[in-house]
């Protein structure tokens, strides 16, 4: 990552593309840039950060926390948040918050409790025993953004597929600028298991959670989306620790056959827009009246939105409405995208999922708007952005898991074996490698 953000705020509305226009593929590029940001400038702060906390700890945390979060604080007790804290935020909100936050819950541990692996082993005719043992991590750390993009249905995304694969200690960070928490966020935390919560942000929270300080336990892994000082920050620990992703703006890419109402597929294009003014949201459809009929209610209902002007910026630049000439070019376009949400809104969505090769999550269907699955359907809603549903996965319970191999030799496999290895180590010139399988094999 080399490039600066440099956003392109031109006014006007969402563009219209056609797939067969002489610069189609250069203006879906276009769109599909984000190349994140990278800054020497912001990099050499982090890391001034990071050598900081590692150097000075505690006190460190304290002073970022002062300076940056606008906090007066001289101690780590007031920067720690303990379980009855927690509950009491649970217990303190609106009965109708309270059990939306717990349906939501439920069915996302549910879900997730699906993903479980199973621990496996064989055994082989000479009585040898092979296989795979799973565990999960000891600690994972969550970063939780503290700004005006603080979700507590994130907490719960990113804390109870840790808690469902049995990670022993779920330390959460989250920053309090000016010292405002969040009930919603802390009630999450509550409820999805979370351990410890720290009120820290930034890069100094990053790096406590990777290098430990007096109070703050080292994790084993770090997840969840932040600022540009959180993502550079976590990129620079990654090797001391684990990290998720670096998480680039949500992205919505809805195919329609036409039949589904306008203001239904514009809504759930602003949905994602709404995010951020870098989010991008497309549509794509061979039906040209009905993109017409789209573009009408997206002008019309856009001034209703309370993230108006947002919405309009991220339409302006990482919009489109695109005209394709049939299911196959959709297809295509679906594949070459690898969008973070990809909803088919389509009488019959079964008969296109075999096709699609990559897409971070799928909505079938008219009546599965994108929106159900960041809050409550139960999938999670941590996803592969910038087309990286290439080669990468949804956040699971598969994240907090590692792997160990099992390998148990009888004394006749040993001797098996060792007559194979002795061979291939002496190719390799490993006369100690050798010499200790030779040491196995029955005469
Ligand atoms: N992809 C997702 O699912 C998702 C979800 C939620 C939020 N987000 C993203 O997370 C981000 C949240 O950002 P945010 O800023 O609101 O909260 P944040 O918690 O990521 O960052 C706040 C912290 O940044 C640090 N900081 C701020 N200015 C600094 C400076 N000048 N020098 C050093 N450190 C500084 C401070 O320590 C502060 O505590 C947004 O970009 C949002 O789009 C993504
Ligand atoms: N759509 C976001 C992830 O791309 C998640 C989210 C949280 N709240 C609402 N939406
Ligand atoms: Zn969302």
């Amino acid at each position: 990552m080399t490039t600066t953000v440099s956003r392109t705020s031109t006014p006007g509305g969402i563009s219209r593309l056609v797939t067969n226009q002489a610069d189609f593929d250069t203006r879906l590029e276009a769109l599909l840039a984000w190349e994140g940001v990278s800054d020497a400038e912001v990099k050499a702060r982090v890391d001034a950060i990071i050598a900081d906390v590692r150097a000075r700890g505690d006190a460190a945390l304290i002073d970022y926390s002062n300076r940056l979060d606008r906090l007066q604080v001289t101690s780590m007790a007031e920067l720690t948040l303990d379980q009855a804290r927690l509950e009491q935020a649970y217990q303190g909100l609106p009965a109708e918050q309270r059990d939306a936050l717990t349906a939501a819950a439920e069915r996302i541990r549910l879900y997730h409790e699906r993903q479980k692996p199973e621990s496996w082993r064989y055994t082989e005719a000479d009585g040898s025993v092979l296989g795979q043992q799973v565990a999960p991590l000891d600690r994972a750390g969550i970063y939780v953004p503290g700004g005006k993009a603080t979700y507590p249905s994130s907490v719960l995304m990113n804390a109870i597929p840790a808690h469902v694969a049995g990670v022993r200690e779920i330390i959460m960070v989250v920053p309090t600028p000016d010292g405002m928490l969040n009930e919603l966020v802390l009630a999450a935390a509550y409820l999805a298991g979370v351990d410890h919560v720290f009120t820290l942000g930034g890069a100094q929270a990053v790096a406590a959670l990777a290098y430990g300080t007096e109070t703050v336990p080292r994790v084993d892994k770090i997840v969840g989306p932040g600022n540009i000082y959180v993502a550079t920050a976590k990129r620079a620990v990654f090797g001391q620790v684990g990290i998720d992703m670096i998480a680039g703006p949500s992205e919505i890419l809805v195919i329609s056959d036409g039949g589904t109402n306008p203001d239904w597929l514009a809504m759930d294009l602003f949905s994602q827009a709404e995010h951020d003014e870098d989010a991008q949201a497309i549509l794509v459809s061979w039906d040209a009246a009905h993109l017409e009929a789209v573009q009408e209610s997206i002008d019309r209902l856009l001034p209703t939105l309370e993230r108006e002007a947002i919405v309009r910026e991220s339409l302006a630049s990482r919009g489109a409405l695109i005209q394709c000439r049939d299911r196959v070019e959709a297809i295509a376009l679906i594949n070459r995208i690898a969008p973070e949400h990809l909803e088919l809104s389509l009488s019959n969505p079964d008969d296109w999922l075999p096709d699609i090769r990559h897409a971070g999550a799928i909505f079938m269907g008219r009546h599965t708007a994108e929106a159900l699955g960041d809050y409550c359907a139960g999938p999670n809603h941590v996803l592969p952005t910038s087309g990286t549903a290439r080669f990468s996965s949804p956040l699971g319970v598969y994240d907090f898991q590692k792997r160990s191999s099992i390998i148990h030799c009888s004394p006749e496999g040993a001797s098996e074996l060792g007559r194979v290895a002795s061979i291939l180590a002496r190719g390799e010139a490993l006369t100690a490698h050798a010499r200790s399988a030779e040491y196995r094999i029955e005469s």
